[in-house]
């Protein structure tokens, strides 16, 4: 099946650096369906040339962009929302195309990317300074804010959409200029958003983007981190590729964001109204299949409640429909490539030789296509396993049985992660006790979606640090510039 779109120029299959569409890196990277493996564009395989020359760009286009006035860019920005609005379903197409996610949830993902355009158009104009009450005679003090320069964005393919928009519409909001890596699985979403960025008058070399096969990012990126007019990294990803830039970006002292890996617990109190937690771990755990980093990864249900929830849960579980992006009753898609599928997979029958039971699911489903894995409920998990260890990054629901409160809190902290928690109870007094305990960036209290532009989204730990989205967003590609003026007589 071809990709058609109804506008077809939204298929770039080039860099783009200075404003030029450019195809001169030494080879080529195919784009593949995940459903069907089969090839569907290629882009540029780009080395250290491309990733030097988009610097090039940014860094020259950074004096003038830093100066256009704040309205001004937040016009340019309110352009691209609309633009990326405009194209929701070729956008939602593409995404689902070389994602894999459901058409509903790649439409879904085009307008919840177009969020953070539209908030960090707003936050644009709202980026005020401060006045400072001078503590001695004769002096004016104030703290400027003001663009950290080039920003390089690395972005993950699993919402290829809405990293691109939260990343770079903050550094363009605040007078940054950017280079910008997407996954070597999905670059032509964030060509397409480029595209609509050049449309809405984002001047050359505000914007660059260069795209590379997994083999060649390390190059890329690390010309990048490197460079010492690359004033800050962006990152969303695995915490091991995380650490790597932290180290590696430590000679130039860069700026880092870093969103990482996460290994969320979702609690189930004794006290909570279980069909509103089934809902709940149905909306967070199988968003995009699994392959969120605020999933819940482990899932520990009060013995009380436990077969009851479990019950109800794996019903849901089982009748969920899984098939490819192109049939509109498809609910879980195939995982993003084998690596994935595998790892999931291993996962599983780890679980089971150590004791755990499948209730529903369990394993590939071979006959749709190489990367789908039935959705998942297994009873009997423990913290030996690899599934409570790692991030499964698939739709595998781990339940665990606990008995008390202070041990379930114990249990779910005890991970490097820490970004996103969940649980649900009835009772007040535990709610604020179990939200304080709990070691994360971000806890839903009743509540599996959690994602919005206007939270500060985020974690603690090896989850990394830096918050995206809200009226946070904007600081991190901001430094503050202390301005004293003495009395002039
Ligand atoms: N926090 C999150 O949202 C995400 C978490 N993950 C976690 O990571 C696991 C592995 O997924 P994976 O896609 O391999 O994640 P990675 O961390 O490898 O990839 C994320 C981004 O980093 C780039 N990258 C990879 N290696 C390097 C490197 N050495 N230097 C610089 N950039 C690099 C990737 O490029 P390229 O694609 O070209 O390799 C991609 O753009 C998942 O199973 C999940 O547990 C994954 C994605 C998102
Ligand atoms: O890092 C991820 O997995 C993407 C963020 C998902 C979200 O915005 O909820």
């Amino acid at each position: 099946m071809s990709l058609t779109l109804s506008r077809a120029e939204l298929v770039r299959t080039a860099n783009f650096i200075d404003g030029q569409w450019r195809d001169d890196a030494e080879g080529w990277l195919a784009v593949t369906d995940p459903a069907t493996g089969e090839r569907i564009a290629q882009v540029p395989d780009s080395g250290p040339a491309q990733a030097c020359a988009a610097v090039d760009a940014a860094q020259a286009a950074f004096g003038a962009w830093r100066r256009v006035p704040a309205r001004q860019r937040a016009a340019i920005l309110k352009r691209w929302n609309d633009r990326v609005m405009a194209h929701q379903d070729d956008l939602g197409r593409l995404i689902s195309r070389e994602q894999g996610k459901p058409l509903a949830e790649g439409k879904g993902e085009v307008a919840y990317a177009a969020s953070y355009i539209e908030w960090f158009a707003e936050q644009a104009t709202r980026m005020n300074g401060e006045v400072i009450p001078a503590p001695m005679p004769g002096r004016r003090m104030f703290a400027l804010r003001e663009p950290v320069g080039v920003v390089a964005a690395i972005t993950p393919w699993n919402f290829p959409a809405a990293m691109i928009a939260r990343k770079i519409a903050p550094a363009l909001a605040a007078g940054c200029t950017v280079v910008c890596k997407p996954a070597e699985d999905t670059p032509l979403t964030s060509l397409a958003l480029v595209l609509l960025a050049h449309e809405a008058g984002v001047p050359p070399g505000v914007l660059n983007i260069v795209t590379a096969s997994r083999e060649r990012t390390p190059a890329v990126v690390d010309a990048w981190l490197d460079d010492a007019r690359v004033r800050k990294i962006t990152f969303t990803g695995s915490t091991p590729v995380g650490k790597h830039l932290a180290r590696r970006s430590a000679d130039t002292l860069k700026k880092l964001s870093l969103e990482l890996g996460g290994n969320a617990p979702f609690i189930v109190f004794e006290d909570a109204d279980l069909d509103a937690a089934v809902e709940g771990l149905m909306a967070a755990k199988f968003r995009n299949g699994g392959q969120t980093c605020v999933c819940p990864n482990r899932v520990f249900v009060h013995g009380a409640v436990h077969d009851a929830f479990a019950r109800k849960l794996a019903a849901r579980v089982g009748a969920l429909k899984v098939g490819p992006a192109s049939d509109p009753a498809s609910q879980i898609g195939p995982m993003i490539n084998v690596r994935a599928v595998e790892k999931i997979a291993r996962h599983v029958q780890d679980a089971v030789a150590q004791g755990a039971t499948v209730l529903v699911g369990g394993q590939r489903l071979d006959v749709l296509g190489p990367h789908y894995f039935a959705p998942t409920v297994l009873t009997g998990a423990t913290a030996q396993m690899a599934c409570s260890g790692e991030e499964t990054f698939g739709p595998v629901v781990p339940l665990t049985r606990f008995d008390d409160e202070a041990e379930v809190l114990a249990a779910a902290n005890d991970t490097p992660f820490g970004l996103a928690a969940y649980f649900y109870s009835q009772d007040v007094r535990r709610i604020w006790r179990v939200a304080d305990a709990l070691e994360t960036g971000i806890v839903g209290i009743n509540e599996g979606a959690l994602a919005a532009e206007a939270a500060p989204f985020g974690g603690v730990k090896e989850s990394g640090y830096g918050r995206e989205g809200s009226v946070h967003g904007l600081d991190d590609y901001l430094h503050i510039k202390y301005v004293c003026q003495g009395q002039l007589d």
